[in-house]
C-alpha cells in the first residue's frame, strides 16, 4: 500500500492525487487509466465541478452513475470506484457547455462522497495487483487472439482503434482498451474497472470478448441464411424468367403461357387448401410453369389443375336448422308423407340439438354430422327426390344429385388415375364441383343399381364416402389428394332396398315411401302436378279447368304407376295442347272433362284389370307387386288327356317352382280332396299366368297356384271376389310374402274385396290406410286348407261334398278354361 494517494498506473504516476476531488459523474461510459479522452459537460453539477478542479489542483474524478437517464445523480447513485484524471484543456461551447480533455490517472476507490453545488469525493488510488506472470502471459496472448479473431470475423472497429490496440504492451491497458472501445454493458465496462487484479480483469474481458464471438456467430449464421434464401430466390426468378423467355422464342408469343401458371397461382392462393394438399398442387403448377404450353403433358396438368381450382375446399352455406320453417318447406312441396315427413323432421332436430351442442363446446364439431344416413325406398315418381330436394331448401344448403346406377366400377366412385387417357374425377367429386360449397346435400341416386365388375366394388369406395370416420379424407384417384366430405348430407334413393349392398345398408336408416293409391294422386293432381303444369305452360288458372273425374280417368286409363310422375307429364300434354288452342284464338278458356279427354291424349292406353266376371273353376285370383305398383293377376289351370305340368306365361324359376310344389300338395292330398287318382295320372295339367310379355317371378303366388290348380282338378269354382298372396311348402303351410301393401292397393283398385294372406304379414296391415282397410276383408291364413276353404265355392265343406257325388257326375263347369278337362 503507497503511504501518498500516488497512481499506481498511468502515464503521470510521479504526481500525488489530492486526498479529496471533485467529482463529474458520466452516464453510459467508463473511462480507464491511460486514455486521453474528450468529455463534454453540460449540467451545472458537471461544468461546477470542472470549474472547481480547475482552480484546485486539475484533478477530477470521472465515474459512472448507475442509471443513466438521471439528471441530477445523488451521492447513491454513483459507483464507488471511477478514474482519477487531470484535467489537459477546458473549452467553453457558446452555449455555455464545456468540453475538457482528460488524461486518466488511475482507478480510485471513493470511501464518501459529499454533495453542495457540485459533487466532491474522499478517493483513495487503488493498487493493483498483478498476480503470476506466467498466467499472466498466457491469458494476454490468449485476449490477443481473440480480439484479433473477434475483428477478423467481422466486428466493426475503426482500424485506427484496432491498430492502437495492437500496438499496445500492457496487458492491462489493452484489457482496458477493448474494454471502452467494445459495445459491452455498462455494467461490465465498470466490472473490468472494479477487477483489481490485473488476471482477473483479463478473465474477465476474455470472458466477454467470448459471449461476444458467441453472437458474432450466431449473427453469421442468420446472415448466412438469410443470404442463401435471397440467392435461392433470385436463382428462381432468374430461371423463370429465363425460362418465359425461351418459351416465348420458341411458341413466337407473348408469354402467355407464363401467366396461365401465375393465373392458377392466384387462384390457388384463395383456395384455404391444407399445406399437404398445397404441396402437391404447387408441384403441378410448376411443372406447368415448364412446359411448352403445347405439350400434351400440360394440356393433361392445366385440366387438372382447372378441376382443383373448381372445387370447394373451404366454401360453406350457413345451415339453418329452424324446424318451424322446415315444416312450411315440406308441406308447401309435398302432399301427405307424413311418415316421412315426421322422420325427416326429427331427423333434422337431432341435427340442431347436436349443433348446439357442438357450439357449446360439448362434443366435437365433427359429431354433429354422425348419424345413419338416411335413404328413401320406394318405387319410382312417389317423390323421393323432391323431398331430398326439399330438405336441401329447408337447411339452406346446395343441393345435388349424383346418378349411381350402373355404377360397376370402383373408378366410377373414385375416379381414375391421371396416369390414363381421358381420366376424370369419380362421380363424388363431380358432384362437389356441381355443388360448389363443401356442406350441400347430395342424394345418391339409385344406390340398389350398384354393379359391381371385375374392376373393383364401387360399394367398397362407397363406404368410405359414407363412414364419417373415413370421409374427412376421402381419396379421389383422379385428385391424388384427399378431400374433405364430412360436411356433406348423404341421402339415399333405392327402388328395392333389398338390393343394396349389405356393408352399406347398415349405416343407412330406412325411410319407405309406399305409392299412392287413385285418391292421393287425384289430391297431389289437383294441389301440385296442375298448378306446376299450368304455369309452365304459360296457363293462367282461369284458362283452363279440368274436372276431377277427367283426372280419375286420367290416372286410371292413361297412366299406370306407383307415383305421378306419368300423371304430370300427361296433365303437361293437356295443358300443352289447351295453350295452343287458346294461343291460335279457337279457344278462350277450356273445361276439359272426361268425355274430352280422348280428345287430347288418344285412346285410353289401359284398361284397369277387374274383378273376374263370375266364379270360374281353374281360374284363381292372385296379386303382385312391381315397381309401378301392385295389381291382380289370374292364373288359369286346365286338365286335359295326357302326360305331365305344362308351364307357360313367362314365368321365372321360383314360379315354376311353386307350381310344383303346389301340385305335390294335391297329390298327396288327393284322397282327401276326392280326386281320382287316374285324373292325376293320365292327364296334362297345364297352368298359365297370362298378362302379356311381362316376366313374372317370385314365390308369393303358391297359394294361387294351388287354389286354380284343386279348383281344376276337383271342378269345384274359385271365388272372383277373393285375391290371395302367398308362398307355401309341400305340407301345405302357407309363409309370409313383400309388397303386401302395394299388392292390396292394386286389388282393392280392382274392385277386390276379400283378401287371403299369410297370417305371418298381418301386421303389415298397419301400413295400409285405414279407410280402405275398414272397407276389406282381410283372411290370414296358415294353412293351404284355411285358404281353400275361403277362396273356393262352397270352402272345404264343398270338396268333401263332392266327395258323395264325385263319383257320379263331374261338377257343371262355367269357363273354357277347365273345359278340356
Ligand atoms: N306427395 C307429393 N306431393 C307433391 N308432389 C309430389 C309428391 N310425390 C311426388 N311428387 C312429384 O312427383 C314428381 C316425381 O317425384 P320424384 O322425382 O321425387 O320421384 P322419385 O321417387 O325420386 O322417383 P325415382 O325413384 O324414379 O327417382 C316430382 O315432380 C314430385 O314433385
Amino acid at each position: 500500500m503507497p503511504a501518498a494517494n500516488t497512481p499506481s498506473e498511468g502515464i503521470q504516476s510521479h504526481t500525488p492525487l489530492p486526498r479529496n476531488m471533485p467529482v463529474c459523474p458520466v452516464r453510459g461510459s467508463v473511462i480507464y487509466p491511460t486514455m486521453v479522452q474528450h468529455i463534454d459537460a453540460g449540467r451545472a453539477l458537471s461544468i461546477a465541478a470542472i470549474d472547481a478542479a480547475m482552480n484546485e489542483n486539475k484533478v477530477i474524478m470521472i465515474v459512472s452513475q448507475r442509471d443513466k437517464d438521471l439528471d441530477d445523480p445523488d451521492v447513491d447513485d454513483l459507483y464507488e470506484i471511477g478514474t482519477a484524471c487531470s484535467i489537459l484543456r477546458v473549452r467553453k461551447n457558446p452555449d455555455g457547455t464545456l468540453q475538457m480533455l482528460v488524461s486518466a490517472l488511475s482507478r480510485v476507490r471513493a470511501s464518501h462522497y459529499s454533495k453542495g453545488e457540485f459533487l466532491r469525493a474522499d478517493a483513495q488510488a487503488i493498487e493493483v495487483e498483478n498476480g503470476e506472470s506466467v498466467e499472466l502471459e498466457a491469458l494476454s496472448r490468449e485476449l490477443e487472439t481473440k480480439f484479433e479473431a473477434l475483428i477478423q470475423g467481422g466486428k466493426f472497429m475503426a482500424p485506427e482503434t484496432v491498430q492502437h490496440i495492437q500496438n499496445l504492451e500492457d496487458p492491462g491497458q489493452i484489457a482496458d482498451h477493448i474494454a471502452f472501445n467494445m459495445d459491452f454493458k455498462l455494467e461490465d465496462k465498470q466490472s473490468v474497472l472494479e477487477a483489481v487484479s490485473l488476471t482477473e480483469r483479463l478473465r474477465k474481458v476474455l470472458t466477454l470478448l467470448d459471449a461476444e464471438a458467441e453472437v458474432q456467430s450466431v449473427q453469421q449464421r442468420i446472415r448466412q441464411q438469410v443470404k442463401e434464401e435471397i440467392d435461392r430466390n433470385q436463382r428462381e426468378y432468374y430461371l423463370r424468367e429465363q425460362m418465359k423467355a425461351i418459351q416465348k422464342e420458341l411458341s413466337g408469343n407473348e408469354g402467355e403461357e407464363g401467366d396461365e401458371a401465375e393465373e392458377f397461382r392466384a387462384k390457388i392462393e384463395k383456395l384455404g387448401l391444407n399445406a399437404d394438399v398445397r404441396k402437391e398442387v404447387d408441384r403441378e403448377v410448376n411443372r406447368l410453369a415448364r412446359m411448352h404450353p403445347d405439350a400434351a403433358e400440360a394440356g393433361v396438368i392445366r385440366t387438372y389443375l382447372t378441376w382443383i381450382t373448381e372445387l370447394p375446399w373451404s366454401s360453406r352455406s350457413d345451415d339453418s336448422l329452424d324446424i318451424v320453417e322446415a315444416v312450411k318447406i315440406l308441406d308447401e312441396d309435398h302432399y301427405g308423407l307424413e311418415k316421412v315427413k315426421d322422420r325427416v323432421l326429427e331427423f333434422l332436430a337431432v341435427r340442431r340439438l347436436r349443433k348446439e351442442r357442438a357450439e357449446r363446446g360439448e362434443i366435437d364439431a365433427a359429431e354433429v354430422n354422425k348419424g345413419p344416413i338416411l335413404v328413401f325406398t320406394g318405387p319410382p315418381g312417389v317423390g323421393k327426390t323432391s323431398i331430398a330436394q326439399s330438405i336441401a331448401k329447408s337447411l339452406g344448403r346446395k343441393y345435388v344429385r349424383i346418378a349411381l346406377g350402373g355404377a360397376r366400377d370402383e373408378s366410377d366412385i373414385r375416379g381414375h388415375r391421371r396416369t390414363y387417357i381421358g381420366a376424370m374425377p369419380g362421380r363424388i367429386v363431380q358432384g362437389m364441383r356441381t355443388a360448389g360449397t363443401k356442406n350441400p346435400v347430395v342424394l345418391l341416386d339409385e344406390i340398389d343399381k350398384l354393379g359391381s365388375s371385375y374392376q373393383g366394388d364401387p360399394s367398397a369406395a362407397l363406404l368410405e364416402v359414407l363412414d364419417p370416420a373415413q370421409n374427412q379424407h376421402f381419396t379421389d384417384h383422379y385428385l391424388g389428394v384427399p378431400f374433405d366430405l364430412s360436411e356433406v348430407m348423404f341421402i339415399a334413393t333405392a327402388n328395392y332396398p333389398e338390393q343394396i349392398p349389405p356393408a352399406l345398408m347398415d349405416r343407412m336408416e330406412v325411410i319407405d315411401f309406399s305409392s299412392y293409391i287413385e285418391q292421393e294422386k287425384l289430391e297431389i293432381a289437383k294441389r301440385y302436378l296442375l298448378p306446376r303444369q299450368l304455369t309452365q305452360n304459360g296457363l293462367k288458372g282461369n284458362q283452363i279447368a279440368i274436372t276431377d273425374a277427367a283426372l280419375e280417368k286420367l290416372i286410371s286409363h292413361y297412366t299406370r304407376e306407383a307415383g305421378v310422375r306419368n300423371l304430370e307429364r300427361e296433365i303437361g300434354t293437356v295443358a300443352r295442347k289447351v295453350a295452343r288452342r287458346i294461343a291460335t284464338g279457337e279457344l278462350k278458356r277450356a273445361k276439359v272433362t272426361d268425355k274430352e279427354l280422348e280428345k287430347y291424349l288418344g285412346n285410353a292406353r289401359y284398361t284397369p284389370e277387374h274383378e273376374a266376371r263370375e266364379d270360374m273353376v281353374g281360374v284363381s285370383t292372385g296379386m303382385f307387386y312391381t315397381p309401378v305398383g301392385g295389381d291382380i293377376l289370374f292364373i288359369e289351370t286346365s286338365v286335359m288327356p295326357g302326360k305331365g305340368l305344362v308351364l307357360t306365361g313367362q314365368l321365372g324359376d321360383v314360379m315354376r317352382e311353386s307350381a310344383r310344389a303346389a301340385l305335390t300338395y294335391a297329390k298327396t292330398n288327393s284322397e282327401r280332396f276326392h280326386i281320382p287318382r287316374e285324373r292325376l295320372d293320365d292327364s296334362e295339367i297345364h297352368i298359365h299366368v297370362p298378362a302379356g310379355g311381362i316376366p313374372k317371378e317370385g314365390p308369393s303366388a303358391g297359394t294361387t297356384m294351388s287354389v286354380s290348380l284343386v279348383s281344376a282338378l276337383t271342378g269345384i269354382p274359385a271365388r272372383r271376389d277373393v285375391a290371395m298372396t302367398g308362398e307355401i311348402t309341400l305340407t301345405g303351410r302357407v309363409l309370409p310374402i313383400g309388397g303386401l301393401k302395394e299388392k292390396v292397393l292394386g286389388a282393392r283398385r280392382a274392385g277386390i274385396r276379400h283378401i287371403i294372406l299369410p297370417k305371418a304379414n298381418e301386421g303389415d296391415l298397419r301400413d295400409i290406410p285405414a279407410h280402405l282397410r275398414t272397407s276389406m276383408t282381410f283372411h290370414p291364413c296358415e294353412t293351404l286348407d284355411e285358404v281353400l276353404d275361403v277362396a273356393l265355392v262352397g270352402g272345404l265343406q264343398a270338396l268333401e261334398r263332392r266327395g258323395s257325388t264325385a263319383k257320379r257326375k263331374p261338377a257343371r263347369r262355367k269357363n273354357d278354361a277347365g273345359a278340356s278337362a
